[in-house]
């Protein structure tokens, strides 16, 4: 029984099976390849039960299909997970094999899909499935690859919440302003460093205990994960799982912005209205995360390191771009950027059906 409801079937081909190595059951959703051969991580986590896998990798893959669409990097949305079931023990020699028979799995798909790190996996994880097929992106930067994307993903975020903090307190300015970051990890560790080193006042947690000593080197103040979305703050930045942001939450959210790199952080549909109708603004998540995929697909084109950091950048343009067209349409900045996403995936369509 699944424990969430199950997203829209709109993707093109979503396959499950269970590992012929691991017994793990895993999945590869590909949501749409009109714009080009789909990008999307391998998210390797817990679940209740195996149908919250397959419907989490059909979630991320739709908004992989929205992110890539307006990172402009030609390529489609698909993302794949291997689902752990509660139970399930993973040594070495398991996850290794789940990895193998991930890549089986991504082959099959005959490069229509392509995967790279996402949570829970690595670029050492994707080296192993380069064992399997060539449709891999972000192997160690000594192997060839890109390495980890989670510094491009920074820098896009850092970006945007530059963008957001203009757009609030009309000045770009992260000096003296507060936040509240919630999950350590890649990309949440180096947003708070980032952040401390501008002068920013930081608040933090992770479920992880151990990420308190990184907390007191910035100076930042630890509080406990459930007190992240009570804490008030200029601005609130999810950097965990997705999810958090329940009507619950939204209703007494004591912050004036959401902006961060968590994928899917509305548990909802009408959350961003609902966030807006307590004039908080949202920065959509798959608009200020596509760092990591820009990173990605620039390096596996020979990108120079400058033109990278520029497209970064960039980010904020975007972002500010669906600001923009949020404030004409009267419309939230989430309905904005999904109609420019749509947009041009539409228009990829036609141009193909035209060639067809
Ligand atoms: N790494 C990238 O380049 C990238 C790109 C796009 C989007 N994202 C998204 O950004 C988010 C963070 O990615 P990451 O690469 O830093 O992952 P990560 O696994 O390195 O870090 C996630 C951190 O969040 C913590 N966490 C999980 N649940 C939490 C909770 N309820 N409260 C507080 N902390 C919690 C974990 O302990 C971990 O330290 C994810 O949603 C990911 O999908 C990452």
């Amino acid at each position: 029984m699944t424990t969430a409801p199950l997203p829209e079937f709109t993707h093109e081909r979503v396959s499950t099976a269970v590992g012929e190595r691991s017994g793990l059951t895993m999945t590869v959703a590909l949501h749409s390849s009109a714009i080009g051969p789909a990008l999307g991580g391998c998210r390797l986590w817990r679940y209740p039960a195996w149908i919250d896998g397959v419907a989490d990798a059909m979630r991320l893959a739709s908004a992989m299909t929205m992110k890539n669409a307006l990172a402009d990097i030609g390529a489609g949305g698909g993302k794949s997970v291997i689902a752990l079931g509660p139970d399930d023990v993973l040594d070495d020699e398991r996850r290794r094999d789940a990895l193998l028979d991930l890549g089986d799995l991504v082959q099959t798909f005959d490069g229509l899909y392509r995967t790279a790190e996402d949570v829970g996996t690595t670029e050492h994880d994707m080296l192993v499935v380069s064992e399997r097929t060539p449709h891999v992106l972000g192997l160690p930067a000594a192997n060839g690859g890109a390495g980890e994307p989670a510094e491009g993903t920074a820098l896009g975020v850092y970006a945007s919440i530059e963008r957001v903090v203009e757009q609030v307190f009309e000045s770009g300015s992260v000096s003296g302003r507060s936040f509240v970051i919630s999950g350590l990890g890649q990309v949440g560790s180096r947003l708070a460093t980032r952040l401390a080193a501008a002068g920013a006042r930081l608040s933090v947690t992770d479920i992880d205990a151990t990420k308190q000593a990184f907390a007191s080197s910035l100076g930042a103040r630890w509080i406990a994960p459930d007190e992240a979305l009570t804490t008030p703050a200029d601005v609130l930045v999810p950097a965990g799982l997705g999810g958090v942001l329940t009507p619950a939450a939204i209703a007494s959210l004591p912050v004036k912005a959401v902006v961060g790199p968590a994928n899917n952080p509305l548990a909802y549909a009408s959350g961003a209205e609902h966030l807006a109708s307590r004039g908080i603004l949202y920065a959509p998540d798959f608009v200020v995360n596509a760092g990591g995929v820009i990173h990605l697909a620039m390096v596996a084109e020979g990108a120079s390191a400058r033109e990278i950091e520029g497209r970064l950048l960039g980010i904020g343009d975007t972002l500010s771009e669906v600001f923009h067209a949020a404030r004409a349409q009267g419309v939230t900045p989430l309905a904005a950027a999904q109609a420019l996403a749509v947009q041009r995936v539409e228009q990829a369509r036609e141009r193909r059906s035209a060639l067809v």
